[in-house]
């Protein structure tokens, strides 16, 4: 009898910030991360080596301080900082279901969680760590989905995973537009010439230059996780 093999030996999984409001209006539902942190588990028993990045917009994002007149970067520096809060969550979630897991910031808050090291990164994720990069890429006017092509391309990860609300890429946003149909697969270059706003245009191109695949699949769909990681048919596939 032969076992199936997950596709990947390396993942960088970035999960949605928003996500994890679950049906609250604001901050982290309980159940909801318990719920994300049990998939992560279920993907490290086959052996997968697990990176994480988590998105900030259950708590702040850069651009709705920018709108109501505050200075773009300082609320950029907010958003980042509701990254971390995330990321503490998740670790702590993570620790407590018998994962064991490390924060690494971007910005320098040693009191809090460690710096962002890449060799130290590396070391964890061989060990079998869960390596959590918190605090986006550390600068200004960017994504955790820039963070999590950046990461992901720094670690040698195979692939970034977007769990988000949606469960694939779509001609146009499924939230606003009924009509719009999924994609299977999709090239960078399509989806960035057609301005798809599943992902910024900065993330796509890093990505696409670096020949780092990004699958997009639905957070809420359990079992979602484990079926991408073992390569099965599920959400869309970008690809350079
Ligand atoms: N072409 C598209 N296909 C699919 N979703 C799209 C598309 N265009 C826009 N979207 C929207 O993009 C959203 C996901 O991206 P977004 O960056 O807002 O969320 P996230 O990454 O899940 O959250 P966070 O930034 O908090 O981590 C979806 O919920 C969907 O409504
Ligand atoms: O590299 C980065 C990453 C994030 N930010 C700020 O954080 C928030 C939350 O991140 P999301 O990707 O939107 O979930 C983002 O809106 C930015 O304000 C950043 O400045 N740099």
């Amino acid at each position: 009898m032969t076992t199936a093999k997950p596709a990947y030996k390396r993942i960088l999984l970035k999960l949605s910030g928003e996500a994890l409001m679950g049906d609250d209006q604001f901050g982290i539902n309980r159940d909801t991360i318990v719920r994300m942190v049990n998939e992560i588990v279920e993907v490290t028993r086959l052996g997968v080596e697990v990176a994480v990045v988590i998105g900030g917009g259950n708590i702040f994002r850069g651009v709705a301080g920018g709108s109501v007149g505050m200075d773009r970067a300082t609320a950029d520096y907010m958003g980042m900082l509701a990254t971390v809060m995330n990321s503490l969550a998740l670790g702590d979630t993570m620790n407590k279901a018998g994962l064991t897991a490390r924060v690494m910031s971007a910005i320098g808050i040693e009191q809090v969680v460690e710096p962002y090291v890449r060799p130290k990164a590396l070391q964890y994720l061989e060990e079998g760590k869960v390596v959590i990069f918190a605090a986006g890429t550390g600068n200004p006017f960017f994504t955790t989905d820039t963070a999590a092509a950046l990461r992901g391309a720094e670690i040698g990860a195979e692939i970034v995973l977007k769990a988000t609300k949606v469960d694939g890429v779509y001609t146009a946003d499924p939230k606003k537009d009924p009509t719009a149909t999924r994609y299977s697969t999709i090239s960078f270059d399509n989806a960035i010439s057609q301005n798809l706003g599943i992902m910024d245009a900065t993330a796509f191109a890093l990505c696409r230059d670096q020949k780092l695949p990004i699958k997009v699949f639905s957070i809420f769909k359990h079992g979602a996780l484990k079926r991408v990681v073992m390569g099965e048919d599920e959400g869309t596939l970008v690809f350079a």
